[in-house]
């Protein structure tokens, strides 16, 4: 099973990507999780990153460039999916195919149903052979509790400065809305919006009723 968790930057995808990858252990299932962009493993990931970090002149101004390397890091990951789903039960991925949706429509100032948005579907689902996710999970974290956590991390965390997309609030809220209306729409396949109202999220509870599809 592919499970692909989406949502705002300091959202908590890769808190709750733990959480689901401990309660699928503790169930005695066998579990990967793989982190997109692949920072350190991909070059195109981290020609994205330092463009987003102000390096590479114009680079991240271009929203298609932006797109094609995220999406060329993801095709660089295909035989590792397959590799990993032979192996496991469960492969979490830590963002994927939607993220790539959601912020270019969002740069683009258009919704789910913009031209961007079938453009990146085309080309990672179509032209570059990525493999669809079983389910997509919305964590629904608002856009304010998103920025905290992502502005508490920056002062915590020495190495996790924000990056161009975290300090744009307009686009973190344009990204929101794109993401609802993908969920809404089953863009790339099933989704289950989840931490609505910024309720807390417990990652046992998701685990077992993503298991039995509900
Ligand atoms: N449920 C939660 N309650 C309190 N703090 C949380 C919760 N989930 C995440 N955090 C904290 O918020 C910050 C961002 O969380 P996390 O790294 O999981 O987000 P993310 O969605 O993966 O972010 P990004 O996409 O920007 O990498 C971290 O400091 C984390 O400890
Ligand atoms: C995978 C992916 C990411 N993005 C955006 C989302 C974030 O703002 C940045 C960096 O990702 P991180 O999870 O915060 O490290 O890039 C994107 O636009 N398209 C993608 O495919």
């Amino acid at each position: 099973m592919l499970i692909a968790i989406e949502g705002l930057d300091g959202a908590g995808k890769r808190t709750l990507a733990r959480g689901l990858h401990t309660a699928w252990q503790r169930r005695g299932l066998a579990v990967a999780t793989l982190d997109f962009p692949r920072y350190h493993r991909s070059v195109t990931a981290d020609l994205a990153a330092e463009a987003l970090h102000g390096e590479h002149g114009d680079l991240a101004s271009s929203v298609y460039a932006m797109a094609v390397l995220f999406a060329l890091d993801r095709a660089g990951a295909v035989d590792e999916i397959a590799a990993l789903r032979a192996r496991h039960d469960v492969v979490i991925l830590d963002r994927y195919v939607a993220s790539n949706a959601a912020y270019s429509a969002a740069r683009l100032h258009q919704d789910a149903d913009g031209a961007v948005v079938g453009w990146v579907e085309r080309l990672e689902y179509g032209r570059l052979g990525l493999p669809r996710p079983d389910r997509q999970v919305l964590l629904d974290v608002s856009t304010r509790l998103a920025g905290r956590r992502a502005r508490h991390r920056a002062t915590a965390e020495s190495d996790r400065a924000r990056d161009a997309y975290e300090r744009d609030d307009g686009l973190q809220r344009r990204t929101g809305a794109v993401y609802a209306g993908l969920a809404a729409a089953g863009w790339g396949g099933r989704w289950q919006v989840v931490g609505g109202g910024d309720v807390a999220v417990d990652p046992a509870e998701l685990a077992a009723t993503l298991l039995t599809g509900g």
